[in-house]
């Protein structure tokens, strides 16, 4: 037992000392947990108890620090946990680990390798466990991006970075933010496909939750399981449709694992706060069920009830297990669910399908932005896509929106802007009955058209977009066809991984003279042509999901809203510099992430506020600042 302010803890009653700092302490203002209590003799008995503190929203903040003269009878040195009471009384309210010594360096979350100090290796049992030398946090990433460089495959840069994850993790996120440019296209898109394509291969460690046919009926106690108990966001997928590279099943996994790690990178959530997960219906992929090293069910796809069942079953252990402002984000679902399970769960839920939504943000985003450069209004544009699935449709239905928004004129009226090219051509109203239902408000009157060249030179488009996952589509005749009628052509392969991106930053750039708007889904390095250098933008929703779920989590949004996407596209586009235009740059560079993603969290979540869907109050005066101060930090804390 010790005492705190004059109240009494004993062991496992920590959770009181948050509550009291709270209340008592004038040197702690926002909602703090307590992430660790040690005695500093590093001895059970008596000693002075030092504890550490920090934001609870998002582990933010330079913690901080409080010395706490205190008698210690039941020996609580060492002792590592998160308070989740302060948000939500309803879950446990204490989880504890006890780690020192050897398991403190086994323990990824409080690891810090040869970054600990005299002081902790002596507090905590380290003492021959480690070199000699102390290097600082700075060191050791630059140690670290050494090492990563002098590999030449990008799936073992993939491989260390996972290891670090499990070794280091503030030594991962701090390499993450720091080397944000170089690493993305590691972590995330395209590396992260080659990734999941090989996951049963290269699978280790278990970096979320698995959850099968198998777990049918027991999902409630499936996600009890997970060691964290504040989830504020999950990522799921179904693994049906993993970027563009079609079925991977269960291997899928490496999309909510890569997706959650850009919600803490690059929209500072709390890596504790995360939770990948992969739903296990089986595969169609005929490789992967003849793939001894397959990881997942070795079945064809379960249909119709029996998924829904299983995905009923989950969303709803979910909301009982994290109450109901935990965020879900559906990512790379097929077209059939996607748009079923948005829409089933949009009213009773908090989800966000990145695909449709996500995608469609950062596009209209994108669009608002070269507008600077071709001119005129959206609505004074004509929109072709290659591709109605989720991100083609998701894409339109927000242009329509916003042109409607802008001008007045009735969605169905504007959507007339828009047309889609789909696997048999021009969608167009002859087809109306054969239609899914996604596609029918794109169906407009016209002759029949097969071929994209043919479509592009009858509706004479000035933006094209290609969101099919169909790699090599846009060929020189398509490109070209663009560049006659259009000074400045907008185009954007929106594929991934760069394999099924619909063309090349040099095709689009060569093909067009020079003259083409292009951005991608994927990255591709700058271009020389004709002597100039043209650098493209990444379309990619990873400008858009990490500071639209911050906002969600800063306003305790409990649903999510059309025109908050807005609102988000906005928030981006206005971070594009006058800079950034000079160089035909229509979205601003990765490196600033972190400020753009409190800019975009901050127009979220006033627009939840509007919106009566926030839940917490009263609203924070400065939305930007109060995001920033929000954002978890890689710091290292010091345990003293
Ligand atoms: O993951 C990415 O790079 C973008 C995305 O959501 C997809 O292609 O499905
Ligand atoms: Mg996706």
């Amino acid at each position: 037992m010790f005492s705190l302010n004059g109240t009494s803890f004993t062991n496992n009653s920590l959770s009181g000392v948050s509550r009291c700092l709270t209340q008592s302490s004038r040197r702690v203002s926002a909602p703090m947990v307590v992430v660790a209590a040690v005695s500093s003799n590093g001895k059970p008995g008596d000693g002075s108890v030092s504890v550490l503190v920090e934001n609870a929203l998002t582990e933010s903040a330079a913690p901080v620090e409080m010395e706490v003269k205190s008698t210690v009878t039941g020996g609580v040195q060492d002792v590592y946990g998160e308070d989740s009471a302060t948000e939500d009384q309803s879950i446990t309210p204490w989880t504890l680990s006890v780690a020192s010594g050897f398991s403190l360096l086994r323990n990824p979350h409080y690891n810090k390798g040869l970054a600990f100090s005299e002081r902790e290796r002596d507090a905590h049992y380290l003492r021959g466990l480690l070199p000699p030398v102390v290097i600082s946090h700075d060191l050791q990433v630059k140690k670290m991006m050494n090492s990563i460089r002098k590999y030449d495959v990008p799936l073992q840069r993939y491989m260390a970075m996972m290891d670090l994850q499990e070794m280091n993790e503030r030594l991962f996120y701090k390499l993450l933010i720091d080397n944000v440019e170089e690493l993305l296209p590691i972590v995330y898109t395209p590396t992260v496909g080659e990734a999941c394509q090989k996951y049963g291969s290269i699978f280790r460690r278990p970096q979320g939750l698995f959850i099968s046919l198998k777990e049918k009926g027991k999902i409630h106690e499936v996600l009890k399981n997970w060691p964290e108990k504040k989830i504020q966001v999950i990522v799921v997928t179904d693994g049906e449709r993993i970027l563009g590279l079609g079925d991977l099943g269960c291997q899928g996994m490496g999309i909510p694992v890569g997706k959650l790690s850009l919600y803490t990178a690059l929209g500072g959530i709390r890596p504790s706060a995360c939770l990948p997960v992969t739903i296990d219906v089986g595969t169609n992929n005929e490789n992967l069920l003849n793939d001894e090293f397959y990881i997942g069910l070795r079945q064809r796809r379960a249909t119709g009830q029996e998924y829904a069942e299983l995905l009923d079953e989950f969303m709803y252990a979910v909301k009982q297990n994290y109450g109901e402002k935990v965020l879900i984000q559906f990512e790379d679902f097929a077209n059939h669910n996607a748009f079923d399970l948005l829409a089933k769960y949009g009213t009773s839920h908090l989800v966000f399908n990145d695909d449709i939504q996500g995608t469609a943000s950062v596009v209209l985003a994108g669009l608002m932005a070269a507008l600077n450069l071709v001119g005129g209004s959206l609505s004074e544009h004509t929109f072709l896509f290659l591709g109605a699935g989720e991100a083609g449709t998701g894409i339109a239905e927000l242009i329509a929106l916003e042109m409607s928004k802008q001008t007045g004129i009735p969605l169905e009226e504007t959507r007339k802007k828009i047309w889609m090219v789909d696997s048999k051509g021009l969608i167009v109203k002859s087809r109306m009955e054969m239609l899914q239902h996604f596609k029918r408000p794109w169906a407009h009157d016209h002759e029949p058209v097969q071929e994209l060249v043919n479509a592009v030179k009858s509706i004479k488009p000035t933006v094209l977009i290609g969101s099919s996952g169909a790699g090599r589509t846009f060929t020189k005749e398509v490109v070209q066809a663009m560049a006659t009628f259009n000074e400045k052509p907008i185009i954007f392969a929106l594929s991934n991984p760069t394999s099924q991106s619909e063309c090349t930053a040099e095709e689009a750039y060569s093909w067009s003279e020079g003259r083409a708007i292009f951005a991608s889904g994927s990255p591709f390095a700058p271009v020389e042509y004709n002597g100039k250098v043209y650098a493209s933008g990444q379309a990619n929703n990873a400008y858009i999901f990490p500071g639209f779920g911050l906002g969600l989590i800063i306003s305790g949004a409990i649903r999510v809203h059309d025109d908050m996407l807005l609102v988000a596209s906005e928030a981006l586009a206005e971070q594009v510099s006058q800079e950034n235009f000079e160089k035909g740059l229509i979205y601003p560079p990765f490196s600033n992430i972190r400020k753009i993603s409190a800019h975009i969290a901050a127009k979220v979540a006033a627009k939840a506020y509007e919106l009566g869907l926030a839940t917490r109050l009263p609203q924070p005066k400065d939305l930007v600042a109060y995001a920033e101060s929000c954002m978890y930090s890689p710091a290292y804390r010091s345990y003293r």
